[in-house]
């Protein structure tokens, strides 16, 4: 798998190949609208899941759980209201080896995220923290920004963009 210190493909060179994709080649590009807040800004890896919505009890357990060298899509509805990832949760992705996180939501906590040794992407930064109840599931297909993710897919994001594949590219 690989690994936030392994190099990724570019995101341009990886459409330039995938060109006439009309997605039934399992290649798909997020909209643009995702911000860079981690320390490391190009990563790719496996993915792994979490929809929630302004409650990040799942996303919690997942970084504290071993990474290892996966992205972890989180998608929170698209919610601005509450923060899904802060300087806590992007210590412990960075620790436990995960490569990125992507949120469909909104993260806080920007200097601590930048200096975590994580990727993540979010639609924006918010200071609001959500309330843990315990809702929220793992390992489901996700609809990110009309775009499907899955667990297993595989994403690389960089300063161009976002795109994701049924396959290691
Ligand atoms: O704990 C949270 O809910 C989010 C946060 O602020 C952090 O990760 O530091």
């Amino acid at each position: 798998m690989t690994s936030a210190a392994t190099p990724v493909p570019s995101t341009c060179d990886l459409c330039d190949a995938h060109r006439q994709s009309d997605g039934s080649d399992g290649f798909r590009v997020l909209p643009p609208g995702f911000h860079s807040y981690g320390g490391v800004p190009a990563f790719g890896g496996e993915v792994r899941t979490v929809r929630c919505f302004e409650d990040n009890t799942q996303v919690k357990a997942a970084v504290e759980s071993p990474g290892r060298g996966c992205v972890l899509v989180v998608d929170g509805g698209a919610s601005l209201r509450r923060a899904l990832v802060g300087g806590n949760l992007a210590a412990s992705a960075a620790r436990n080896g995960w490569a990125g996180i992507v949120v469909n939501g909104c993260v806080r906590d920007a200097a601590e995220l930048a200096a975590a040794q994580v990727g993540i992407r979010a639609l924006g930064l918010v200071p609001m923290p959500t309330e843990r109840r315990g809702e929220g599931q793992t390992g489901v297909a996700v609809l990110v920004q009309g775009v499907w993710v899955r667990p297993g897919d595989w994403l690389y994001a960089d300063a161009d963009g976002i795109v994701v594949s049924e396959r290691a590219l």
